[in-house]
């Protein structure tokens, strides 16, 4: 076999306070995060919704050191993977390809092109498939695949999901019997199981796998547990006016507050490394929820981060793939037809002639006056010099 490489896709995150505004204009930049009607309309309101929301994100960020861990975290998940691999008797080049920061994906694609990677297999560090997360990565390898004739002959392939590994359950059930084991009764303690939420739409009607691969998941963890605690599945971080997967996590603790729950472990679950979500949102934030909710011992679960169970699963998969190569990129990104249609495709429905075309326009006036709502009650065409 020729050279191999593995592509590492993440998020990012912003390293330090001052490219918080950046990154979140990246993030919202991006069609797979907010759905519009119109292309046009994107990047004024990626500026918009970003420059609102840098202030509230620094204060967090400030809170956790100043920027996120994500990039060290995964660069180490990387090294450890290519030891692994190597003991295993697989050379490889690892590569960290972030949707929204730096490393770009983009920069990884030239950096594998200069070395003359002939079999590269693409592991996105997220467990379940969603078309925000994944979804997005694969879009965007998609075009870059399409515009650069020097990827052509790299004979590549894609892992969309890999939530069932046995090695990541394994790592998981052990994260989770440690912290367990630092309750007083570990069979009385309340397993939390925490997703990272998405809005309900992407579900519900561009047939966005997530929720289903998160429920899965939940489940083939608790079974490798194999205890007798009882548990729950809630979905946080939340962002925008529109609904969001249900319950959230914040009602969840709320309610089991009052039900009487004291002890109480949370299981973050869409994500393998520390990041804001679980130092600042769950460690801090949900914390302070718990404890006014009654629930006075509240620990979290590590990420697995670079747990030697779950690096010896994520190489498992590298070699799995390269034996069987499965996906295309085309095929990663629609999910197998799973996932039916993209959000924006769904929007373009609506402005066609076809049956449901009262449903398309009314839906996109209702859109279209909350976004006239939000851009007039916060001045946005005074500022861009519209209005005086
Ligand atoms: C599987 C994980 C994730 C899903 C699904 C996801 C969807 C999603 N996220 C936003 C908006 C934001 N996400 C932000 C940060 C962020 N998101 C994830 C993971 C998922 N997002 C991670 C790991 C991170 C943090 C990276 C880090 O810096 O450590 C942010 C910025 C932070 C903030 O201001 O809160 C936003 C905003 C949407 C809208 C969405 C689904 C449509
Ligand atoms: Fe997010
Ligand atoms: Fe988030």
């Amino acid at each position: 076999m020729g050279r191999v490489g593995v592509l590492l896709l993440n998020l990012g995150g912003p390293d330090k306070l001052e490219d918080v505004g950046p990154f979140l204009y990246n993030l919202f930049s991006d069609p797979e995060i907010i759905r519009l009607p119109f292309r046009w309309l994107q990047k004024p309101l990626a500026w918009f919704i970003a420059s609102r929301r840098t202030r509230t994100s620094q204060e967090n960020y400030k809170q956790i050191g100043g920027g996120s861990p994500l990039r060290r975290i995964t660069e180490a998940q990387g090294e450890a993977l290519k030891e692994q691999l190597s003991h295993l008797g697989q050379e490889a080049n690892i590569y960290v390809g972030m949707r929204y920061w730096n490393p770009y994906t983009e920069e990884a694609i030239a950096q594998i092109t200069q070395d003359n990677i002939e079999h590269l297999v693409i592991l996105p560090l997220y467990p379940q498939f969603s078309i925000s997360t994944s979804g997005s990565s694969f879009r965007l390898l998609e075009k870059l695949w399409q515009e650069d004739p020097k990827l052509q002959p790299i004979d590549y392939t894609v892992i969309p999901s890999w939530y069932k590994e046995p090695g990541y359950l394994q790592a998981m059930a052990e994260l989770i019997a440690q912290e367990l084991e630092q309750f007083p009764n570990p069979d009385e303690v309340h397993i939390f199981f925490s997703a990272h939420g998405v809005p309900k739409s992407y579900v519900e009607e561009a047939g966005d796998p997530y929720q289903q691969e998160i429920e899965e998941c939940t489940a083939l963890i608790m079974q490798t547990l194999n205890r007798p605690n009882v548990h729950t599945l809630a979905y946080q971080s939340r962002v925008g006016p529109v609904e969001w997967l249900q319950p959230y996590t914040e009602d969840a603790l709320k309610e089991l507050g009052a039900k009487g729950v004291k002890d109480l472990v949370v299981v973050p679950i869409s994500f393998v490394s520390e990041h804001i979500e679980t130092l600042q949102e769950i460690d801090i934030e949900y914390r302070e929820v718990a404890e006014e909710a009654g629930i006075h011992n509240f620990r979290r679960v590590p990420a697995p981060n670079t747990h030697p169970v779950f690096i010896n699963a994520l190489a498992d998969l590298v070699i799995n793939a390269l034996k069987n190569p499965s996906f295309k990129l085309s095929q990663a990104a629609q999910m197998k037809k799973r996932v039916k249609m993209y959000p924006q495709e769904r929007w373009e429905w609506g402005l066609t002639t076809s049956a449901e075309v009262w449903n398309g326009r009314i839906a996109m006036l209702g859109f279209i006056a909350l976004i006239i709502e939000l851009i007039t009650g916060h001045g946005f065409l005074h500022m861009i010099g519209l209005l005086q």
